[in-house]
C-alpha cells in the first residue's frame, strides 16, 4: 500500500543524532572539496562524485592542497576547464590506477566438470562467456598503496581481489558472497579463498568487514555474509585451515553486530525479552562518495541536527546494501524521511542467525565444544526472536519491525503488532534460505 506502520509514521520530537562517528582521513576530506569544485566546473551532466574520492595523489597532500587553493576561481567556485584539467593531470593519478589487472591463477577457459547439468550448447556457450568475465574483474592492489597509503583512498589488501566493475573499483562485502558462489561454479577455489582471506584481514584490522575496501567506507559494514562464504568454500574443498583461520574472525564479527548501537531489545506479548540487530553506520555527514548529492537532499531539512540524523540514515541505508528503497522511509514519497536506524530488518537478522549456525558447524569441525554450546544457544534465542517479533500469521511472511526512533541498546521496547511493516519486500522471504524455517521443524 506504500505506507509504513501508523505508529511509526512520525519521528519522535526532540530527537537528534547521538550515535558514534568514526573519523575519515584528511585525504578523503580534501577530495570532497575537489569533488565540489569539479561539479561547479563541469556541471551536472554525467557527473559521478565517486570518481573524485577514488583518485590517488602524485605528490604529498599539503603540496596538492596548496596548488588547489591557488587555482583561479569565479564567484560560483568554478575553475576554467583547462586550468582544472591541468591541475588534475599534474597532481592526481586516475581513479582505479592503483588496482592493477591480475590474471587469476586458477582460471581455465573450460573447467573440468563445469555446470554438468547444462547440456544445451547455446546456454553452455553463454555460461562460458560469463565464466570468462572473471579475467576482466580480477585485480590486485598495487604495491604503491602499501608503500604510500596516505596517497590513496584504496585500502591495501593481502590477496588478489574480484571487483563488481564499472564505477565500483574496489572490493565490496556482500557482493563477495555472489562472487564466491560464481567462483565455486567456475571451480576457482584459490581465488575464492583469497577473497575470504582479504575479508578476514579487514576484520583483524578494523573489527568488522567494511562496506568496501576504501578509506571512506570504514564507518560501516554491509550485510554480514562472510560465514556463508567460508562455509560454502569448506563444503566444496574441505579446507580445514580456512575454517581455523576464519572462526576467530567470525566471533569478532558476531560481537560487532550484537553490541553497542547495532543491538536492540524487544519484549514480546508474553513478557519474554529478545535481542535483535539493526543497521547503524558510525557516520553523520554526507557520504564522501556521494557528498554533492547527499547535500542537495539534506538542503530540504531545516537545522543542523536534522541534517546529521539524515546523513546517518543515508550511511546506514548504504550499510544495508539496499541503497535506496522505500522500505526504509517513513513517508514513501519523501526521501528525507529515511529511518533505517528505527527498523529491525528481517534479512539482517537472518544473516546473523545463519552466521550463528555456521559458527556452530565450524566449531564442531575444529572440536571447539564451548563455542558450539554457546552459539547453539545464541541461534536458538535468535530463532525465537525472529518468530516472535517478525512472523505475521495473517500474511504468512516475516515482516520488518519498526522501533521508536532514538532507541538505545540498553532500553527494552514492548512489541506491538501495529509496528510490523505489512508491505511486501523480497527481504520478507529471506528466512526461507535457512533450513530451520524451510523444513517446518
Ligand atoms: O555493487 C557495489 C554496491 O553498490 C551499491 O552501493 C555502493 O554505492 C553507494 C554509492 O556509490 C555507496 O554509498 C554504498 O555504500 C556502496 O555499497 C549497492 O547499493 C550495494 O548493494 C552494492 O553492494
Amino acid at each position: 500500500s506504500g505506507t509504513v506502520p501508523k505508529a511509526m509514521s512520525k519521528p519522535a520530537t526532540g530527537n537528534f543524532d547521538r550515535g558514534p562517528v568514526i573519523p575519515t582521513t584528511p585525504l578523503v576530506t580534501f577530495l570532497e572539496h575537489v569533488q565540489e569544485t569539479a561539479l561547479a566546473t563541469f556541471g551536472q551532466k554525467d557527473f559521478d562524485p565517486k570518481l573524485y574520492v577514488d583518485l590517488s595523489l602524485k605528490s604529498n597532500l599539503s603540496t596538492t592542497v596548496t596548488a588547489f587553493h591557488k587555482l583561479p576561481r569565479n564567484a560560483t567556485g568554478s575553475v576554467s576547464i583547462p586550468d582544472f584539467k591541468e591541475f588534475m593531470h599534474e597532481y592526481f593519478d586516475g581513479a582505479g590506477n592503483d588496482l592493477v589487472y591480475a590474471e587469476p591463477p586458477d582460471f581455465v577457459p573450460e573447467p573440468d566438470g563445469f555446470l554438468p547439468k547444462v547440456k544445451n550448447p547455446q546456454v553452455r556457450a553463454w555460461a562460458l562467456e560469463v565464466h570468462a568475465l572473471w579475467k576482466n574483474l580480477s585485480r590486485r592492489v598495487s604495491c604503491s598503496v602499501s608503500e604510500r597509503p596516505e596517497f590513496h583512498t584504496l585500502l591495501p589488501l593481502p590477496g588478489p581481489v574480484v571487483i563488481p566493475g564499472s564505477r565500483f573499483r574496489e572490493v565490496y562485502y556482500w557482493d563477495s558472497y555472489w562472487v564466491i558462489r560464481g567462483l565455486l561454479a567456475s571451480k576457482m577455489y584459490k581465488t575464492a579463498k583469497a577473497i575470504v582471506t582479504n575479508l578476514i584481514y579487514l576484520i583483524d584490522t578494523y573489527g568488522y568487514v567494511l562496506n568496501g575496501a576504501r578509506a571512506y567506507y570504514t564507518n560501516r559494514s554491509q550485510p554480514p555474509l562472510l560465514s556463508a562464504m567460508v562455509y560454502d568454500i569448506y563444503n566444496r574443498t574441505g579446507d580445514l585451515d580456512l575454517v581455523k583461520k576464519a572462526l576467530p574472525a567470525l566471533l569478532k564479527e558476531h560481537q560487532f553486530w550484537n553490541s553497542g548501537i547495532h543491538k536492540v531489545n524487544v519484549q514480546d506479548n508474553r513478557g519474554r525479552n529478545h535481542t535483535l540487530s539493526r543497521y547503524y553506520a558510525m557516520w553523520n555527514k554526507p557520504r564522501p562518495e556521494s557528498s554533492t548529492t547527499d547535500k542537495v537532499h539534506a538542503s530540504k531539512l531545516l537545522n543542523a541536527s536534522e541534517k546529521e540524523q539524515f546523513y546517518r540514515e543515508l550511511a546506514s541505508v548504504a550499510e544495508s546494501g539496499w541503497d535506496f528503497s522505500t522500505r526504509w522511509m517513513r513517508n514513501t514519497s519523501d526521501f528525507t524521511t529515511l529511518a533505517i536506524t528505527s527498523i529491525l530488518p528481517v534479512d539482517l537478522n537472518i544473516f546473523i542467525l545463519k552466521m550463528e549456525l555456521d559458527i556452530v558447524s565450524m566449531a564442531q569441525i575444529v572440536g571447539d565444544n564451548k563455542t558450539v554450546e554457546s552459539f547453539l544457544k545464541s541461534a536458538q534465542a535468535r530463532k525465537e526472536a525472529i518468530d516472535s517479533v517478525f512472523w505475521n500469521e495473517e500474511n504468512g511472511q516475516w515482516l520488518d519491525y519498526w522501533i521508536s526512533n532514538g532507541t538505545g541498546s540498553q532500553e527494552c521496547q514492548r512489541w506491538k503488532a501495529s509496528n510490523q511493516n505489512n508491505n511486501a519486500f523480497a527481504s520478507n522471504f529471506v528466512p526461507i534460505w535457512i533450513d530451520l524455517f524451510n523444513s517446518g521443524l
